[in-house]
């Protein structure tokens, strides 16, 4: 059964912690998206852990350096995934993956702005990445890119990774996308934007289940 990541991209703490209440019983993983964990850090990390200790809480600080170094407080307040940059080197790769096993956790590699995705793929999972995270950022999507293209070819390749798929998917791509082998599928505006945020996260569930 493909699990929904509900990606809270607010940077308003409360607005954040009062969003992830609404959509909790529909999602599996609550993301803390980029910009919010910069704006809020840790403390974030650990209050929605603290409200919602059955869900994972994903991270995503898209790390490019000192992999190990970044990561390993973050996943101590609670994180159960953190993302590391495919672009990063393999060593800082490694080094979130290292974290993640210290603290029973998971690293996923996120390929956003990756030119050879599936070779990045390959390596990162021959080195014990636990998820592959297909991504078309914000900005690649206003330029009207897709992800399910990459989503394809990564699995297609059958590695022994979870592969996530981001960006842009709503009620109307999400059946398709986990039929096409995500694991995890990555929802953001299609939930916050929406007039009742908690009725739409409700829709997408039962789309999921039923794919
Ligand atoms: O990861 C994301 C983006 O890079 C900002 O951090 C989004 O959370 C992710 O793309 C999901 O959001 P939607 O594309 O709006 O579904």
């Amino acid at each position: 059964m493909a699990e929904i990541q509900m990606a809270l991209d607010s940077l308003d703490f409360d607005a954040t912690m009062a969003l992830a209440e609404q959509v909790a019983p529909y999602v599996d993983i609550l993301e803390i998206g980029t910009p919010c964990i910069k704006y809020n850090g840790l403390k974030l990390v650990k209050a929605l852990k603290a409200a919602h200790p059955d869900k994972k809480i994903l991270v995503d600080l898209k790390t490019m350096d000192a992999g190990e170094y970044e990561a390993t407080p973050f996943f101590e307040a609670g994180g159960d995934i953190t993302t590391v940059l495919g672009a990063s080197d393999m060593a800082t790769m490694k080094g979130v993956i290292k974290a993640a096993n210290a603290n029973n956790a998971e690293a996923q590699i996120d390929l956003i702005g990756v030119e050879d995705k599936a070779a990045v793929a390959k390596e990162a999972a021959a080195n014990g990445a636990h998820i592959i995270g297909v991504h078309t950022g914000l900005d690649a999507q206003a330029a009207g890119q897709t992800p399910f293209e990459d989503l394809k070819t990564i699995a297609g390749l059958g590695l022994n990774v979870k592969v996530s798929v981001a960006g842009g998917i709503n009620k109307d791509t999400i059946q398709s996308t986990v039929q096409a082998g995500a694991d995890i599928v990555v929802v953001g505006a299609a939930i916050y934007g929406a007039p009742s945020p908690a009725e739409s996260a409700k829709e997408l569930r039962a789309l999921v289940d039923a794919a």
